[in-house]
């Protein structure tokens, strides 16, 4: 696969707040890539950084192997990017938006694609209104198909869901998803980290201005060594103790649900304590570590660090 996105030793300090610290990332053509971090790691600026909107200190970044500052225009074209703020011009329509678009990339008949991106986002209904009369959600939703008129390569998206309801998100990822099996780069940020793990290849977690990691997501979730078993008694527990099951464990009121977090190597003996006690089991479920999980312990370490 060849290479989408080469950032090299990228920084970018707002007076002594270093945002971004020596970022160093390859994202490859055609991945669907998630970019994750807590509020204020350097996301955002990173994309901005990217567009062109913010100007970088020092490094070097190249999009399908252009310069992005010698390239400016051409890199430009490449890349579609959803930004996390709303902003639009209150007096145009969301058809007169996207055609004005469509023109800062030289397209003057786009009405094809305009088409095809309101009916993707459920805004047909909405094209002849102004963005003042949009709601929040729908607002969103016009920002994702101004990036995207100019059919660009690698596609940008900064929180694209926040505010989008469940059906409309499902429906817009539907889109993406299918955008990314055509050979779209995507590059994603969300906080809804179900979300990343159900859509994303590849992973990188960012952590005050650095990337603290990248990997496959089954890597990332892999290297977390976690268990949560959840089961239910039909009647109140007794003689079950930590002693017993050489684990903490917790147990509800009634004493009839118990919830153990282990090691993966530590089921076989706690499901045998559990057997050989002859408690009336109801239901079971046992739960493998989450994306959250990573999240957590590779941010905290970010934490630890300094
Ligand atoms: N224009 C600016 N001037 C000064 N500081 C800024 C500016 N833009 C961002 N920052 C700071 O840079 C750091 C990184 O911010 P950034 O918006 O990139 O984080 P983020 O990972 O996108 O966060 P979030 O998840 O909240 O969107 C933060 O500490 C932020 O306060």
């Amino acid at each position: 696969m060849s290479t989408a996105i080469k950032i090299r030793n990228t920084n970018k300090s707002y007076g002594h707040l270093q945002a971004l610290s020596d970022i160093n990332l390859d994202i490859k053509k055609g991945e669907f890539f998630g970019l994750l971090g807590p509020n204020g790691a350097g996301k955002s600026t990173l994309i901005g950084v990217l567009g062109g909107l913010v100007k970088k200190d020092s490094g070097s970044i190249t999009v399908l192997g252009k310069d992005i500052i010698s390239n400016y225009r051409e890199t430009k074209k490449s890349l579609g990017i959803v930004p996390q703020e709303i902003t639009f011009d209150p007096y145009f329509t969301v058809r007169e938006t996207l055609k004005i678009h469509s023109g800062y990339f030289g397209i003057k008949d786009n009405s094809e694609k305009i088409d095809e991106l309101l009916e993707a986002l459920s805004l047909t209904d909405k094209a002849e209104i102004g963005p003042r009369e949009l709601s929040g959600g729908m607002k969103r939703r016009l920002l994702i198909a101004k990036a995207l008129v100019h059919d660009p390569e690698i596609i940008v998206l900064d929180e694209p869901t926040a505010g989008v309801d469940v059906e409309l998100r499902n429906s817009l990822w539907e889109y993406v998803i299918n955008l990314n099996k055509q050979g779209k780069t995507i590059i994603l940020t969300t906080h809804y980290l179900e979300e990343a793990e159900a859509l994303c290849d590849r992973i990188a977690i960012m952590n005050k201005g650095k990337i603290v990691k990248v990997d496959t997501k089954e890597n990332l979730i892999n290297s977390i060594d976690k268990k949560l078993i959840k089961i239910q008694f039909a009647d109140s527990v007794h003689g079950l103790n930590k002693e017993l099951l050489g684990i903490d464990f917790n147990l509800n009121k009634e004493k009839k649900e118990i919830e153990i977090e282990t090691a993966k190597g530590n089921l076989d003996k706690i499901l045998k304590t559990i057997n050989d006690l002859n408690l009336d089991i109801v239901d079971m479920n046992i739960e493998s570590a989450k994306l959250e999980d990573v999240f957590i312990k590779l941010t905290n370490l970010g934490d630890d660090e300094n």
